[in-house]
């Protein structure tokens, strides 16, 4: 079974818990440490971003993530380096986050053949239409990565059908509009949307956008596969690293402490 399958089949979890850290941040050895703190504290899949300089999705936070980690040099190819890294590491989902303007600039034919080379289960595009993703899709079925589409609230039924069929890996169901972010709820709206991909796909369907709360994990937990958080998270982390600039280890406890806080309610629900 490949490992985004088996990210959602863990038996003593209702759904699997999906952070997401932008790669490279603060620095590219931090950044390998944060994300196997993140799996070792019960990540099933991790997203990892890789960092660009004009992330039109992202909220400030994740933007602000992105800025660090360019600064400190990351590039994409360090991506591939920090993926190949933690695939000797873990054998846990590792899913790239990248935009349509880095992939096309690399090509998708060398993308996927480095995200593949280098041990990645799937590749998320926000910026990539279901209009334009056959190419790029039938590059990434070549090299066996999945190419992880989005849904929105706002995607129509048609849509969502269209892009169900074409999904590889999961459905990234984003909860609401505008960009990434922390929110004090999560929109009620995205359980209809999951309701509504449910008809067209038997694949995984994954929350994300907002999700900020160990309540908000519990009540998306009842409904879709996957549970994805990353302002949240990269919040915490930016406030160990204000409060002990040069202590990595107090990093480290942050985001795993955060990631065992939201893991919490999938154990409970399993009966764990
Ligand atoms: O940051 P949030 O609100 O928790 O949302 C997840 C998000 O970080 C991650 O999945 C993501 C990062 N960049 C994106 C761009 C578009 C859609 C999703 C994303």
């Amino acid at each position: 079974m490949d490992r985004i399958a088996r990210a959602f089949r863990r038996p003593e979890k209702r759904a699997a818990l999906i952070p997401f850290l932008t790669a490279g941040d603060p620095s590219f050895d931090a950044s390998f440490a944060l994300f196997r703190e993140v799996i070792a504290a019960g990540a099933d899949l991790v997203e990892i971003g890789i960092p660009y300089s004009d992330p039109l999705a992202d909220g400030p936070v994740i933007q602000a993530a992105s800025l660090r980690s360019l600064r400190a040099g990351f590039s994409l190819p360090k991506a591939f380096e920090l993926t190949a890294a933690l695939r000797r590491d873990t054998e846990a989902g590792l899913v790239l986050f990248t935009y349509v303007n880095p992939l096309f600039q690399y090509t998708p034919e060398r993308f996927f053949r480095d995200a593949k080379a280098a041990g990645a289960d799937g590749v998320i595009v926000p910026d990539l239409p279901v209009e334009e993703s056959d190419p790029v899709r039938a590059v990434a079925d070549r090299y066996g990565v999945a190419l992880i589409p989005l849904i929105a609230p706002t995607s129509g039924e048609e849509r969502v059908a269209r892009v169900c069929a074409a999904a590889r890996g999961f459905v990234y169901c984003v909860s609401s509009l505008g960009v990434t972010g922390e929110r004090a709820h999560v929109s009620a709206r995205v359980r209809e949307l999951v309701a509504m991909a449910r008809r067209y796909t038997s694949l995984p369907l994954c929350v994300g956008f907002g999700v900020s709360a160990p309540d908000h994990v519990q009540s998306i937990a009842e409904y879709a596969d996957g549970v994805i958080v990353g302002s949240a998270l990269i919040r915490r982390l930016e406030r160990a690293m204000a409060d002990w600039p040069e202590d990595e280890a107090a990093w480290a406890e942050a985001v795993r402490s955060f990631v065992r806080e939201l893991n919490f309610p999938l154990l409970r629900q399993a009966g764990m």
